[in-house]
């Protein structure tokens, strides 16, 4: 069992430390992470820092992408990678996703990479979506979100893809899968996600309103396991990650595999018809407006 889940979900990542050559090609140098080894076991690109303890065998994963950890096709690049790194370093055993950022888990995909880019250019970025998802919901390590800030679409739907979600108790943030109020449509492995966490009923009425949870709400559907004060978040994390870690890896690890490997292996296998249906979508006239309105009311906020 364990290597039927290693099999289909962990074999398509490799991919993602291999195509660092793809890096050296003419214009992808811009997307090329500057890697540097600052302790033994910390590591440092621009948007993404991790620190690995090795005694416990537990990471944190820091997004540190200025000023809202959007999604961008640099970040989740970097995201990717340094994930993998750990999913092969025998001594990690756990991640624990946060930000560096005060107010901001993470915005979610970053609405500029979908605006005014050419098919190319889009159909990249969505891949790279696709890479994030089935790296972190197929991940064998223990993944725990520590959601120290506001936490919409993409930055929600990475948070349900880990195992457990704590989040900072505070009436500015909020969390959920916004993307019906830009217009835009999640795909079937982002609501495959959100039923998963919270039930059919629950994410049927979320998705189609767009609904953005306080922590509270969101503590009340299960869309997150734990409230805590701002300061604790990090502590709880790593409190939870030892409960997480007392359990055999393999058993928790075929468990995880069970609950989803149909929704990584519909995915794994529609993969290109996902990329083109993204495409076809998000270059439409109609929604490139609605991008564009949306954009506008984001900047319009602090005017
Ligand atoms: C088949 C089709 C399938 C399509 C499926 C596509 C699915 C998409 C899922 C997504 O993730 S779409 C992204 C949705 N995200 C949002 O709606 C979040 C919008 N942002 C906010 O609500 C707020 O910015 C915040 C995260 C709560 C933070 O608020 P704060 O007041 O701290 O910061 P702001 O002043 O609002 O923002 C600062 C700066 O960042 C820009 N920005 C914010 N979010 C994004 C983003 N997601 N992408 C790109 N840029 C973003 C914002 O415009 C400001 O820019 P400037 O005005 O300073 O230039």
């Amino acid at each position: 069992m364990a290597n039927a889940w290693r099999n289909s979900a962990k074999i398509p990542f490799i991919g993602v430390l291999s195509r660092l050559s793809i890096h050296s090609l003419p214009g992808r140098m811009s997307h090329r992470p500057c890697w540097s080894l600052q302790q033994r076991n910390s590591s440092t690109s621009p948007k993404i820092k991790v620190e690995l303890d090795s005694s416990t065998g537990v990471a944190v994963l820091w997004m540190q992408s200025a000023p809202v950890n959007s999604l961008s096709l640099d970040l989740l690049t970097e995201f990717c990678i340094s994930l993998e790194k750990l999913e092969m370093d025998k001594s990690c055993r756990g991640v624990i996703i946060t930000s560096t950022l005060p107010k901001v888990f993470s915005a979610g995909l970053d609405i500029l990479e979908m605006y005014g880019k050419s098919p190319e250019r889009c159909g990249e970025f969505w891949k790279a979506v696709q890479e994030m998802w089935l790296k972190v919901y197929g991940s064998d390590m223990v993944t725990i979100a520590a959601i120290n800030g506001s936490s919409p679409a993409g930055g929600c739907l990475l948070s349900m893809c880990c195992d457990y979600r704590i989040m900072a108790d505070n009436p500015r943030y909020s969390i959920g899968l916004n993307e019906t109020k830009l217009g835009i449509v999640a795909p079937f492995w982002f609501k495959d996600t959100m039923v998963k966490t919270v039930g059919n009923r629950t994410a049927e009425v979320a998705l189609q309103l767009g609904l953005m949870y306080s922590g509270p709400e969101a503590l009340n559907v299960g869309l997150v396991d734990q409230l805590v004060p701002q300061d604790q978040v990090l502590t709880a994390a790593h409190e939870n990650m030892t409960k997480w870690l007392a359990i055999p890896d393999h058993a928790r690890q075929i468990t995880k595999s069970m609950m989803r490997k149909p929704t990584i292996d519909k995915l794994l296998s529609n993969r290109e018809a996902d990329i083109s249906n993204f495409v076809s979508f998000i270059t439409k006239d109609s929604i490139q407006r609605s991008l564009r309105l949306y954009l506008e009311g984001l900047r319009s906020k602090k005017a």
